[in-house]
């Protein structure tokens, strides 16, 4: 099991069970730990009410529970470093397969295979909207805070602005503000939340949501042709009513970056996402035991296998632990578009893609997304669950 469990953690936890004490001390010691986790939600609770923007324009140093950053065991790359492919979606567009086609096909395959992404361009989504799309999320962001608290998020819900739910004791806060929404199937969107201000939010989101429904049915049937699949396999499996839940992040500045991040390492529970990026790096994904960072292309969208899309290409594709830095001179805007397999379906590996030679490696899950979370908020990865091996869900 792997555990991306953050060094220096900010609450020494008190493990008493093995002190050898009286009925009277036990029952003092249970009472304080009680008492200590209901201050635990009280105070955090307070403390993300008060967004990290915010902190910043007060000059504020990041208080204790952002202060995470003391893992220097792996490498870091600079973009100029980082080999990561771009896939030209222009070369798979035409119906009769083209030698370049096939060639592209296969470089989206290997580069799924190890770094689990890849950047795409002529994805069908005109430069204009994404410049639209990270022009609205910058103005929302700079208005007052009182502005954007009308569509606060509740301290346990998704939905809104503001922060992750508390996660659980000893796991760091992200340096980072957030605006997440529903926008697909359109009956579950929640439109008291969706911003007034910019005034073109509202239409923007809506047109680069059509945009990304055709970008995940031109992604997935590529995927699926260079497996050898049947063109349509994963978006069976993803469903009709997939959802698509959008993130807006924006990451403050901050006076001491070799503190904090503004996101921590993690993999998406998603089936993939696709990220839209701004013109300042900090994406990071870890390959062969280095963190990448991610180059910025303007034109084109990072798409970032989630734990669900190697469950159904039974492993082949992998789904990238990453992370985001923060720096101290620009603060950074990143779009992250989820794409999630419906409520309620089972999905699994394509049964073409198991034989003698690649056995089936998970098994059946469904709403694996929230199984992610749990996991998540402990600072674990949680794809071993869905392992054929595993003992905890359903059987192979
Ligand atoms: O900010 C980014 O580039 C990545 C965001 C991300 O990984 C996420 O929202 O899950
Ligand atoms: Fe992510």
């Amino acid at each position: 099991m792997e555990r991306w469990h953050l060094p220096g953690r900010w609450i020494s936890s008190m493990d008493y069970r093995h002190v050898n004490v009286s009925d009277f001390a036990r029952a003092l010691v249970d009472h304080c730990i009680l008492t200590w986790a209901f201050e635990y939600e009280t105070v955090m609770e307070a403390l993300l009410s008060k967004r990290v923007q915010e902190m910043v324009q007060n000059g504020d140093e990041p208080p204790p529970p952002y202060v995470c950053r003391d893992d220097n065991s792996s490498q870091t790359v600079p973009s100029a470093l980082c080999s990561l492919p771009i896939i030209d979606f222009g070369l798979l567009a035409s119906s009769t397969p083209t030698t370049k086609q096939k060639e592209e096909l296969q470089k989206l395959r290997t580069t799924l295979s190890s770094w689990g992404c890849f950047q795409a361009i002529n994805h069908g989504t005109s430069s204009s909207l994404l410049d639209q799309v990270r022009q609205v999320a910058r103005e929302f962001f700079k208005q007052p805070s009182e502005q954007k608290k009308i569509i606060s998020k509740g301290v346990e819900e998704f939905e809104g602005y503001g922060a992750d739910p508390i996660p659980e004791e000893g796991q760091s806060l992200d340096w980072s503000d957030r605006l997440c929404l529903d926008v697909y199937p359109e009956d579950r969107r929640k439109s008291s939340l969706w911003p007034e201000n910019p005034s073109s939010f509202r239409d923007v989101l809506e047109e680069y949501t059509t945009k990304m429904r055709e970008a995940t049915n031109l992604i997935s049937r590529a995927m699926a042709n260079s497996l050898d699949l049947e063109e349509n396999c994963f978006l069976k499996q993803f469903g009709e009513q997939a959802l698509l839940q959008v993130r807006f992040n924006y990451y403050s500045c901050c006076a001491r970056p070799d503190l904090v991040l503004g996101l921590k390492p993690h993999a998406d529970g998603s089936g993939y996402t696709i990220i839209l990026q701004d013109d300042v790096e900090g994406l990071q994904v870890h390959r062969s035991g280095k963190w990448f960072t991610i180059p910025t292309i303007s034109h084109a969208l990072l798409v970032l296998m989630g734990d669900q899309m190697e469950i159904m290409t039974n492993g082949i594709f992998k789904s990238p632990v990453h992370r985001v830095l923060v720096n101290s001179k620009r603060e950074r805007i990143s779009i992250a578009m989820f794409y999630t397999p419906q409520p309620n379906r089972e999905i699994g590996p394509e049964q073409g893609l198991v034989n003698e030679e690649q056995p089936k490696m998970f098994k059946k899950v469904k709403d694996y997304a929230d199984t992610h979370w749990r996991y998540y908020q402990r600072g674990m990865r949680s794809i071993h669950v869905a392992k054929c091996e595993s003992e905890l869900l359903l059987d192979c």
